[in-house]
């Protein structure tokens, strides 16, 4: 039997999956890493935790397999988004990354608008400028911290970085270098125009290659380190809403994925560069050739949820956290939470914005807290549906993925909050099941990603809406969504009370 690694970056830990031949995860590993977040707003993990620990997650994996590792024949990645890396010129890191989820460039985006343009910026990038995208971030230390900037020789992506530790081959690919906001999406090629609006010396920009394609093999130290063979051919991966898209099957129209990791998110296929969602949603191209994705980012998703555990139950894990939400109603019994914990994304392009609790009672219980929250993140992913449904799409049917899969009261509160059916897959590990499907098609093992989706992904559960459930949803979300402009003006005011 062969068999495949995909590595998935993510925010809270790296996820090491081993997949045979028939799409079976024989062997997963996770190792997590922390997060720093000095002031409010900021965000930050260290680059060379990420290598570590993958490093150490491939060699556990490698422990733990009782085969040959020859029969490992291909390795893929799937990262966290945007997160920028910087590079000297010996390729060291220069500071640590500011990540997807830091919003200190509010600024830097609207000097992104002064410079070139907000409809420009939008026909070159298919995105507006918002604080997560990478170009911000690259803006943010050229205004602040120049010395660094100057030494900056290349600027990176988290998987792609960890790919460069693994080979020494420095390439970003298209599905990630489209949420940096320097891509051409259609064209698929850096917009030097962009850099030259914004004073960046475009050699910054990485070569760039396909998701799918080889781009050398492990090194021997590596190989050496991890037990794994030299010759293991490597892929370069994708973004990791681009592999959990690929992971899920979400590979032509009509098909819709539903994400809840540290953020989440709501994602469309897209055959076509060329649609025009005005920025509202995300447009990026996707892993599968020639192919793109819309999506809606709730920053805080299953965020809000650790966030809720680490703050008010740290000594128990989530099966126990969730154990009793359902015996909470519908509702939590009168209380809303708003996951506006480091600001929001879609709808509301918002980075001070923060998270609210509305409705406290003397009789809520814990299970009302934690409920509130599974059903404010919910809410929260329902904005990206309703945005989907208003500009045409159908969604009935919707994959449900990442940490928040793993519970089945979440899966069947998401049916009755999006009013469609749900499907768990037999790994809700999707992002690490796309970068496995990535070196699997790589490797020649299939002739495409959907023959490949047709062997690797296998349906596990599907939860189906409940009419009473759905009607009782539709007039609470109506009251969730006025908490935002109910509490805009507040927010504001409370942020010169943040540190
Ligand atoms: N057993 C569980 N039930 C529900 N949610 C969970 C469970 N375990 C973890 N989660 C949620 O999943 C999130 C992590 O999901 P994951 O997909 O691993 O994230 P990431 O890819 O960002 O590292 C956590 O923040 C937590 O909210
Ligand atoms: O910023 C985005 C997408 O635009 C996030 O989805 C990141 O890609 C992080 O993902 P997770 O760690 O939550 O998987």
């Amino acid at each position: 039997m062969k068999y495949v690694i995909g590595v998935d970056l993510g925010t809270s830990a790296v996820k090491v999956l081993l997949v045979n031949q028939d799409g079976e995860v024989t062997k997963e590993v996770a190792r997590d890493y922390p997060l720093f977040q000095e002031k409010t707003g900021y965000s930050e993990q260290d680059p060379n935790d990420w290598v570590d620990q993958t490093m150490k997650g491939l060699s556990d994996l490698l422990h733990q397999f009782e085969g040959n590792p020859d029969d490992i024949e291909g390795i893929s990645f799937s990262g966290q988004m945007h997160s920028l890396v910087l590079l000297d010129e010996n390729k060291e890191v220069l500071r640590n990354a500011i990540l997807w989820n830091d919003t200190r460039t509010t600024k830097e985006c609207e000097e992104i608008y002064d410079r070139v343009g907000k409809d420009h910026l939008l026909d070159i990038t298919k995105n507006i400028a918002l604080e997560g995208f990478t170009l911000p971030k690259i803006l943010w230390v050229k205004n602040n911290e120049p010395e660094i900037f100057n030494k900056a020789q290349t600027f990176m992506l988290p998987k792609d970085y960890v790919r460069y530790k693994l080979t020494g081959m420095l390439h970003m690919e298209y599905s990630d270098a489209a949420g940096t906001l320097l891509l051409n999406v259609k064209e698929k090629e850096w917009s030097k125009e962009i850099c030259a609006l914004l004073d960046i010396n475009p050699d910054i920009c990485p070569p760039l290659v396909d998701s799918s394609d080889e781009v050398g093999t492990i090194t021997a130290e590596v190989a050496e380190m991890t037990g794994m063979n030299p010759f293991t051919r490597v892929f370069a991966g994708g973004a990791d809403n681009a592999c959990g898209a690929i992971g899920s099957g979400i590979l032509e129209e009509g098909k819709t994925l539903a994400s809840i990791g540290t953020s989440g998110v709501v994602l469309s296929y897209e055959a076509s560069g060329d649609k025009d969602f005005q920025g509202k949603v995300h447009y990026f191209n996707h892993g599968a050739p020639d192919a793109f994705y819309t999506m809606g980012v709730t920053l805080a998703a299953g965020y809000s949820l650790s966030w809720f555990k680490d703050v008010f139950a740290k000594d128990i894990d989530f099966e126990e956290l969730l154990a009793d939400v359902n015996t909470a109603p519908i509702g939590s019994n009168g209380l809303l939470f708003t996951p506006y914990i480091v600001g929001e994304r879609t709808p509301h392009v918002d980075a001070n914005i923060r998270g609210s609790f509305i409705g406290m009672d003397a009789s809520h219980e814990m299970k009302h807290f934690t409920r509130a929250v599974l059903e404010g993140i919910t809410f929260s992913l329902n904005e990206s549906v309703e945005i989907f449904r208003e500009n045409g799409k159908t969604i009935d049917t919707v994959v449900s993925i990442g940490g928040g899969a793993k519970n089945e009261n979440w899966l069947q509160m998401q049916a009755d909050i999006f009013n469609a059916k749900i499907i768990k897959l037999s790994s809700e590990q999707g992002p690490g099941m796309g970068a496995a499907m990535l070196a699997a098609y790589g490797c020649g093992w299939f002739g495409t990603l959907q023959d490949c989706a047709q062997t690797f992904i296998k349906e596990d559960e599907v939860y189906y809406p409940i009419k009473d459930n759905v009607e009782n949803y539709k007039a609470i979300f109506k009251f969730y969504q006025e908490v935002f402009p109910l509490t805009l003006t507040l927010n504001k005011q409370l942020m010169n009370y943040r540190n």
